[in-house]
């Protein structure tokens, strides 16, 4: 597979203990959800792939990225943007400096400002550029949070529960547009999730593991 995300025959071992294993593709804009008890190891098969892997961890097996073997790449090389449940604006920075940080570098001041004006509007969020973060709400910070992942031109988009400190009408919301925008990007999508109506949205491959 040339695009997309590949986890070769990885074995993820704590203490000579196999936590997990699993060999998939997901091609762009495919999503594949893992499921699964707590403790099984789905954050960390996050951390496998964005080369943050705890010492306590072994692994074997690769991931590629478009075509390339990203196993061993140091993680600010491995192009894969991930969004947590917690996913902390930077208090002290305005909503445009949060996205600036997330931004590739290049181009002049006045196309980085259209970049960020571009990306709150295509969230919804056109004039929100000087706010400060705490005066966003849960969903606002979510977009946010969002469109910071996404201006720093990830290859692939890793989810790890993000939607579930969100109550349900803005989860829908936030859910739907994390998934049109990746899609829009054609990116391949790893989403875990405790949430079957979340894994039913996403509408791809679920994996259960432990099972
Ligand atoms: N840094 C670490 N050091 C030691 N053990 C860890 C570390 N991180 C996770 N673990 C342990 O490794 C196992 C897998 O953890 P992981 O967070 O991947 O599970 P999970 O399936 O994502 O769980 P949950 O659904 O509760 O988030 C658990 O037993 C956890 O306690």
């Amino acid at each position: 597979m040339d695009k997309g995300l590949s986890l070769r025959q990885v074995v993820i071992a704590k203490g000579g203990k196999t936590l997990l294993s699993l060999s998939h593709d997901i091609r762009p804009g495919e999503v594949l959800t893992v499921m699964g008890p707590s403790g099984i190891g789905k954050s960390t098969l996050l951390a496998f792939i964005t080369g943050t892997l705890a010492p306590v961890f072994s692994a074997t097996g690769e991931a590629w990225l478009d075509g390339r073997d990203i196993t061993h790449a140091p993680p600010h090389q491995r192009r894969v943007g991930i969004l947590f449940q917690d996913d902390l604006l930077f208090p002290h920075l305005s909503v445009g400096a949060n996205l600036a940080f997330g931004m590739q570098p290049g181009g002049t001041a006045g196309e980085r400002k259209a970049r960020i004006a571009n990306a709150l509007a295509e969230v919804g969020l056109s004039g929100f550029a000087d706010r400060d973060p705490a005066t966003l709400s849960g969903g606002q910070k979510a977009r946010v949070s969002l469109m910071r992942m996404l201006l720093s031109e990830p290859s692939a988009l890793l989810l790890d529960e993000p939607f579930s400190r969100l109550d349900a009408s803005r989860r829908t919301q936030v859910r739907d547009l994390v998934f049109d925008r990746a899609r829009a990007r054609h990116l391949p999508v790893l989403m875990v999730t405790h949430d079957a109506d979340d894994a039913q949205t996403a509408g791809g491959v679920i994996l259960t593991l432990g099972q």
